[in-house]
């Protein structure tokens, strides 16, 4: 069993953040959470990610890991003594981690698509996509699931983690376009899952509200749309 100093650099509003809070919380590590202001970067962040000075950054006995995934893998391999996040079939472990590059690579930044479309017909086009790619993934929740209630079996493994990062962004653009993307009628599956996903022990404090994150977003665009101070 691993011990020793965990620091988190990070901010509650962010899904790859999230994502490590999660499986900290799955393997009942304590840690020190270091929040990271909005539109600044700490010193120690850039130390310790200066490669992408992006948060998350685990700090675990003074040695940095970056990149959410990543992280996410290492808790497993260094806790061991908790529940497994990665599944322990080759194949299902491959599986996992395909999903969960199409999650980081494909289907949200169709999230930040639609933001960014002008015109009714080019968000109406991003939202089709986004809905694609759900039905998609409720294809690949119904394999990968095995009948279960997670992607991971009968608990929360690594793809949950992925991709449930992500709900609260999720329920933001439902808010913002005033539609269910998570449907009854396209991805009956990942509606159950979502919900049982939410009200984990491991999650349920860790999922920002939604209002919250819309609160952010504004803040967001605001800063955005604000001409350059000098
Ligand atoms: N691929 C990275 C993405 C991390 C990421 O995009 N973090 C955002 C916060 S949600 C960030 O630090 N943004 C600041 C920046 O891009 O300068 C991961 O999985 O950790």
């Amino acid at each position: 069993m691993a011990t020793g100093d965990v620091k988190l650099l990070g901010a509650g509003a962010s899904p790859y953040v999230n994502r490590v809070q999660i499986a900290l919380n799955i393997k009942s590590e304590n840690y020190e959470f270091l929040e990271e202001k909005l539109g600044s970067k700490s010193e120690l962040l850039l130390k310790s990610n200066p490669i992408r000075k992006k948060i998350p950054v685990l700090i675990h006995d003074d040695k940095p890991i970056c990149e959410s995934l990543v992280i996410v893998q290492y808790i497993d391999d260094v806790w061991t003594s908790g529940p497994s996040i990665l599944p322990s079939d080759p194949y299902d472990r491959a599986i996992a981690r395909f999903w969960a590059a199409y999650l980081d690579d494909k289907w949200f930044p169709l999230m930040k698509e639609h933001r960014m479309a002008e015109g009714e017909e080019a968000k109406a086009a991003a939202i089709e996509k986004l809905v694609e790619g759900l039905v998609v993934l409720e294809e690949a929740f119904v394999k990968c699931s095995k009948g279960k209630a997670f992607f991971g079996g009968d608990s929360i493994g690594f793809l949950d983690i992925a991709f449930g990062s992500f709900l609260g962004w999720l329920r933001v653009a439902e808010k913002l376009v005033e539609m269910q993307l998570l449907s009854e009628a396209k991805t009956p599956n990942l509606v159950e899952w979502a919900e049982r996903f939410g009200c984990d022990d491991a999650v349920k404090d860790v999922l920002p509200k939604t209002e919250k994150l819309i609160e952010k977003f504004k803040i967001r665009q605001a800063m955005a749309k604000a001409p350059p101070s000098n």
